[in-house]
Parts: structure tokens; sequence; C-alpha cells
């Protein structure tokens, strides 16, 4: 299967993915984190391709603090695509094959329907722009890459709603929460576990790729299922997005198609309910 090197390990992926490679037992894996192997540092990233010559290269390294990329556009830039554009001319170079991850953020949100792999990326955010820049820049780097849009990612590792909404939900009485942003949950681990599947199939049916767990929901919705798994006494109430105002603009709405992954992959994908229940079991 050849050397598969994973950026951005100490991220919330990047554990998971970790957790999952061990579950397989899947060897031949090294994870690298930001202080051994910093995506912005070409000279770095040049040494560490030379040293393991990787079949494949998994980016988990990403700037994803939305409201702060409001004020932190050169940051964002330069991690989201100049970092994704420095792993993917070095695959190119080697022959690595590039697994990256981008999310439903590019999409402006404003329709109803689930989102295909071909609908227009139009972000409203610097984070969404910045992640679509990083997905062009890879494109014209090289052929031989698998980009995963994925959603409202949550594990038992690093920071996300689930884990905020446990936190807050157990110190208030009282949460209020949008519900008027819809789209789908996605855990981590399952995500993880497509990217290695990705890579045991060693699938070249390369391309951009929608994943999220299936159906959807709001973020109001999810934190009420938060709650009642978590068995948090908390008052939640509903809101609209005006009446919690944020520096980033959100997608109102950003469901994602999977049938493309799930086809290619010949995988089925757990409803949200479902693996928010497992993660809820591991925390
Ligand atoms: N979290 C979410 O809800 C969603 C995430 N995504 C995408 O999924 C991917 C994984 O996200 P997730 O694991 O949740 O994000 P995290 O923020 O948990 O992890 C990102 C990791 O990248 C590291 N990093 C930042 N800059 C660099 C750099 N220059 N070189 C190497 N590493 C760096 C961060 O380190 P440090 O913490 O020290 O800065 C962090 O460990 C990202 O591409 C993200 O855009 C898509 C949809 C939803
Ligand atoms: C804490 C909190 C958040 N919210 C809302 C704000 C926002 O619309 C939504 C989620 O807030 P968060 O800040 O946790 O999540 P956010 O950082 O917006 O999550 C996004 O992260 C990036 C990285 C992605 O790629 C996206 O797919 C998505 O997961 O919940 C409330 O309504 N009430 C609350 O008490």
């Amino acid at each position: 299967m050849g050397t598969t090197l994973v950026f951005g390990a100490s991220g919330q992926l990047g554990q998971c993915l970790q957790h999952v490679a061990q579950e397989r037992g899947l060897t031949g894996i090294v994870f690298l984190p930001e202080e051994q192997a910093d995506i912005l540092d070409l000279g770095k990233l040049q040494a560490v391709f030379a040293e393991h010559q990787p079949a494949y290269c998994i980016n988990c390294a990403a700037y994803t603090a939305v409201d702060k990329a409001e004020d932190e556009v050169a940051i964002a830039r330069r991690v989201n695509r100049d970092g994704a554009e420095n792993l993917a001319r070095l695959c190119a170079q080697h022959g690595t094959t590039l697994l990256h991850v981008s999310t439903d953020f590019v999409f402006a949100g404003t329709g109803n329907v689930p989102l295909d792999e071909t609908d227009l990326a139009e972000p409203i955010s610097i984070y969404g722009l910045t992640k679509l820049e990083g997905e062009q820049a890879i494109a014209a780097c090289t052929e031989r890459y698998f980009i995963l849009r994925t959603s409202w990612l949550y594990s038992e590792y690093a920071n996300n709603f689930v884990k905020t909404m446990l936190k807050l939900g157990r110190e208030r009485d009282e949460l209020r929460i949008i519900w008027d942003q819809a789209g789908t949950p996605t855990y981590a681990i399952d995500l993880a576990g497509c990217l290695l599947t990705i890579i045991e199939q060693q699938n070249q049916e390369y391309g951009i790729y929608h994943y999220s767990n299936e159906g959807l929901t709001s973020w109001y919705d999810f934190a009420v299922a938060i709650f009642e798994l978590g068995k948090v006494e908390v008052r939640a109430l509903p809101i609209r997005t005006a009446e919690y105002p944020t520096k980033a603009t959100r997608p109102a709405y950003s469901v994602m198609d999977k049938s493309k992954v799930k086809k290619a992959l010949n995988i089925s994908i757990p409803h949200w309910r479902e693996s928010l229940q497992t993660c809820m079991e591991r925390l």
C-alpha cells in the first residue's frame, strides 16, 4: 500500500484517523503534527517527502476558526490555500495521491435541495473562500487528488459543537440556538474511515466528493439531540440567525448529496443520529 503521510495530525480529524487506523490495524501511516511538519514550511515538507516517498498524503491541516478568519484573512489564506498548494505540488512531484478535506462552507447556502459536486461554490465567508481557493490550487497542481467536502464535524477529540453544547448545557440554565441553518453533522470518525477506505481500496476515481452523515437537521435540533443523549437538563430555545450575530456569515442550507462517494467507494453512511449516539457513548 506504501506509506501515507498525515499532516495536521493533532487536530480533530487527525486524531480520528489515528483511532480508525489503529482499529483497522493499518500500518505505514506517519502522523505529523504541526510541530513536525508545518504545511507552510516548504523546505521541511520537501525533506519529509524525500524521506518517506509517500504513496498517499492526507491533509488534515487547516485554519478552522470561522469567525476569526474574517479578521485574519492573510493567515487563513496561507494555511487553507497556500498550504494545500504546497502539498499538492509535492504530491505531483512524487507521484503521491493527495486526500484533502474541504467544507460545506464553500457554498452560499441559498438553496433548499441537497448540494452535489457540480453545484456552484460561492462562499460567503473568508473561511469558505480560502477553503475553495485551496481546492482550486490543488486541482491546478495535480490530477491525483480526492477532495472530500464535509460538514459540521464533531467527535470525542479536540473542540467541536457537541463538546461545546455539553459544556455550556451543564453550566447554564438556558441556551439559545439557531434553528434556521440546516445542514448535516458528520462524525469525524466516520469521515476518517472513508478516507482510509479510499486508500485501502487504492481507488483511482479522483475528484471532488461530498461526505457527511445521512439526514439533515438544524443546529438547534442537533443540540437538542446532544442534550437528550447526554442527559443534560438545559432549556434550549430555537432562535433565528439574526438573533445570534457572528462575524462570519454561515450558509442557511448546506446539506450535501453523498450519492457520488457512496457509489465510487461502494459504502453506506450512517444517519447522523446513529453516529451521534456512538460518539456520546464514547465521550
Ligand atoms: N471542524 C469542522 O466542523 C469542519 C472541518 N472541515 C475541514 O476538515 C478538516 C479537519 O478539520 P478539524 O480536524 O476539525 O480541524 P482542527 O482545527 O481540529 O485541526 C486542524 C489542525 O491543523 C493544524 N494546523 C494549522 N495550521 C497548520 C500548519 N501551517 N501546518 C500544519 N498544521 C497546521 C492545527 O494546529 P493548531 O491547532 O496548532 O493550529 C490543527 O491541529 C479541515 O480541512 C477543515 O477545514 C470541514 C467541515 C467541518
Ligand atoms: C455556541 C452556539 C452556537 N450557535 C450557532 C452558531 C453557528 O451558526 C452554529 C455552529 O457554531 P460553531 O461556532 O460551533 O461552529 P462553526 O465554526 O460555524 O462550524 C463550522 O466549522 C467549520 C470549520 C466548517 O467547515 C463547517 O462545516 C462548520 O462545522 O451554532 C448557537 O446558535 N448558539 C450557541 O450557543
